[in-house]
């Protein structure tokens, strides 16, 4: 699909917000954010928190479509303040890709290349370039509002990058497109923006499209960057209770950590951690469940009553009556409802809270 890669352009670590803070009249969304996009060796950052937190307004910001009341944005250590939006060397996608109706594709991919006094020549290969990178070769000449949800979104991609930007940022890309459809094109955003080498934020709230997207997630709440880490340290090390669970851990259990072994009242799992008390963060890939043995299973406590079995595609999951209250899990052994069953925590698939 690609033929052609650009060449890396900026430092990958250059964009950086100091002390910004952006209210919409009284209200304050972001207050005094000091935050650096992208760690060493990312190119790739995902933002991802829950409705409201902020993330948009963030992005809008750097972009340079909200004024901060207070801080700056910077790119390779220039303050931006008073650079216009045009003028950042950005490229930016919306949600729901805001291209130009009523005009061809050709048209809109030109359209920065345009605005930057492009000869015809060099508009037209690049627009050629591009098509052929998102894979819509031939579509040139398309009205745009004809174009399925999943096209557009590719199109505006292509008008985004069709510039070289320095930056580029993309603002819940996928959101407004089917399951299917997300998943295949946040493949296909990380392999089109690796293969042009352009530092890229996306904001989400999807925790799968952040993971198959980004090296490194960033996770926002309230205005404030909570733990930025790469995606399975993320799952495996968040850094507070709030944060594992907003990742999907959907029980939290005190362990006891001794000699490397770490002891809950669901079981036990090796941990590599200092002696001491510790929170496990459980979702329901965390606890598998099997056939208990009567008489040495009841000794550790570690059983559980079967109250649901639900045959889903991944396999089958099921809630299960534990010492701290109905939890979900896993199972390879075909189990039914009332059965008495072992518990076994999973330690790759447990998040260890907590720095
Ligand atoms: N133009 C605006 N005027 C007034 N309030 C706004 C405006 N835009 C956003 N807000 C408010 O600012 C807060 C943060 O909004 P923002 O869109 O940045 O959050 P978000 O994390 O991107 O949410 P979502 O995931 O739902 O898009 C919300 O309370 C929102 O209602």
């Amino acid at each position: 699909m690609r033929s052609k890669t650009d060449a890396p352009r900026g430092d990958r670590t250059s964009l950086e917000v100091r002390d910004l803070t952006i209210a919409y009249g009284d209200d304050t969304v972001i207050d005094g954010l000091s935050w650096r996009l992208g760690g060493e060796g990312s190119l790739v950052t995902a933002i991802l928190g829950p409705s409201g937190c902020g993330k948009s307004t963030l992005i809008r910001a750097i972009a340079g479509l909200e004024s901060p009341v207070r801080g700056t944005v910077r790119f390779g250590g220039v303050d931006l303040a008073g650079v216009e939006v045009h003028r950042r060397d950005f490229g930016v996608v919306f949600q729901d890709g805001q291209l130009f109706g009523g005009r061809s594709v050709a048209s809109n991919i030109g359209y920065g290349l345009r605005m930057r006094r492009w000869s015809r020549r060099a508009i037209a290969e690049r627009v050629a370039e591009m098509l052929d990178v998102v894979g819509l070769t031939g579509y040139d000449r398309r009205l745009v509002d004809t174009l399925s949800g999943g096209q557009a979104q590719r199109v505006a991609l292509a008008r985004a990058l069709a510039p070289r930007p320095r930056l580029l940022l993309l603002d819940e890309p996928l959101a407004a497109l089917d399951r299917r459809m997300r998943d295949e094109l946040a493949v296909e955003i990380s392999e089109i923006v690796r293969a042009a080498g352009v530092p890229t934020m996306v904001v989400t709230h999807d925790h799968a499209e952040a993971a198959t997207m980004a090296d490194e997630i960033a996770v926002m709440r309230d205005g404030v960057m909570i733990q930025t880490d790469a995606p399975a340290g993320l799952w495996r090390r968040p850094v507070d209770e709030w944060t594992a669970r907003f990742l999907g851990a959907t029980t939290v259990v005190d362990a006891q950590v001794r000699s490397g072994v770490a002891d809950t009242v669901l079981g036990e799992m090796p941990l590599d951690r200092p002696d001491g008390s510790r929170r496990l963060g459980l979702r329901p890939e965390s606890v598998s469940i099997g056939p208990s043995s009567p008489g040495t299973d009841e000794d550790t406590g570690a059983t559980a009553t079967v109250m649901l079995v639900a045959e889903l595609p991944a396999g089958p999951r099921v809630r299960i009556d534990t010492p701290v209250g109905e939890i979900d899990a896993v199972t390879d052994a075909a189990v039914a409802v009332g059965d008495r069953v072992r518990m076994r925590l999973v330690p790759e698939r447990v998040a260890v809270i907590g720095p």
